[in-house]
């Protein structure tokens, strides 16, 4: 599809492309950097690419398509360096967990002629770094696009076939948009994770033993989410801030209420709220999404679209 295509950031998301693209012939030339040297000597091991490249200004320079996966938080840096060795007429997208901020720190340092298309993977796992990834990750996964207004449609069909040559489904969204359905499907779940995780790691050492003994009880699934990359989740939180906020204050009230509902022994309130919940997941399955974790066994439907 392309001739030659840059991997700037080299981790989970970078690697599980480098795997994909290699395998299905998807560029003549994969060109990998990262900020690291012992990263880069990880993927060099792990034979992800054709080039690898310390200075990002080399990897991008005469690609034809950019891929930017680095923590949100890191975006602009990233920009700036590339920005001026970028090819007129290159494609340059992100796969950032947050849209609007992304936009804000990497538009101003593109110059123009090249298609700035910002998009993002909703497919990953609590894993990171170049060994973590997998050529499949992508497969029946949904990709959103939030190209801004004007941008040159035919670009933005070029990459939404590359992303469904990865195995995904194409979604192109306002990125404020994204931002706030995100804020609820993904940033809020991550932070319960993480505070839960929290809450029970305070408590005291006895106690701590038996949540570990204890842990296949609920507990285990929210550590596989608050084992999540700390640098990626803080960059998120940071970057998603007024969305976050936003549904951590909805969250918190319905939580008082159902608070309320255990106090007063409101069993018709706690029995019609988890009636509800528990229909969310069946829809989730007949969509055709997968409902495991790629380590607890993939259960995965084929898309309604591709079956
Ligand atoms: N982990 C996940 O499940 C998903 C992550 N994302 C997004 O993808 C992006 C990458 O995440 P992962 O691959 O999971 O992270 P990761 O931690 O596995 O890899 C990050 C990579 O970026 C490199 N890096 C960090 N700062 C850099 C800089 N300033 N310049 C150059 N390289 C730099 C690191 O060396 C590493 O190679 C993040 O923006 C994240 O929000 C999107 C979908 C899913
Ligand atoms: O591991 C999980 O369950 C995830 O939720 C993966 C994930 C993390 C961040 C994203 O922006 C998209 C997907």
């Amino acid at each position: 599809m392309f001739e030659r295509i840059a991997l700037v950031g080299i981790g989970l998301i970078g690697s599980s492309l480098a795997r994909v693209i290699r395998r299905d012939g998807l560029a003549g030339t994969i060109a990998i950097s990262t900020r690291s040297s012992s990263t880069l000597d990880q993927a060099r091991e792990l034979d992800l690419g054709d080039t690898y490249h310390l200075d990002p200004k080399d990897a991008v320079a005469n690609a034809d398509l950019v891929i930017v996966s680095v923590p949100v938080g890191s975006s602009g840096e990233v920009a700036k360096a590339i920005g001026p060795a970028l090819k007129p007429g290159a494609i340059l997208t992100d796969v950032g967990s947050t849209k609007a901020s992304v936009i804000a720190q990497m538009a101003p340092e593109i110059p123009d002629g090249v298609h700035f298309i910002p998009g993002h993977p909703i497919a990953g796992t609590e894993r990171s770094g170049p060994d973590a990834g997998f050529a499949s990750l992508f497969e029946n996964r949904w990709c959103i696009l939030t190209p801004q207004a004007g941008a040159d449609e035919a670009a933005v069909e070029r990459l939404a076939e590359f992303w469904r040559r990865c195995g995904s489904n194409i979604d192109v969204m306002d990125p404020n948009h994204h931002d706030m359905v995100l804020a609820i499907v993904s940033h809020l779940p991550h932070i319960i994770a993480y505070n839960i995780v929290g809450t029970a790691d305070d408590l005291e050492a006895v106690t701590k033993s038996e949540v570990i003994k204890y842990s296949a009880s609920g507990f285990r699934d929210f550590t596989r989410l608050a084992a999540s990359d700390p640098t990626m989740w803080r960059d998120v939180c940071l970057h998603n801030r007024d969305a976050i906020l936003e549904m951590l204050a909805r969250f918190s009230e319905d939580l008082a209420s159902l608070q309320r509902a255990v106090r007063w022994g409101d069993g018709d309130k706690l029995f019609d709220l988890f009636t509800r919940t528990r229909a969310i997941r069946r829809s989730i399955i007949e969509a055709g999404q997968e409902v495991d974790a790629p380590d607890f066994g993939r259960q995965v439907v084929a898309h309604p679209e591709k079956a």
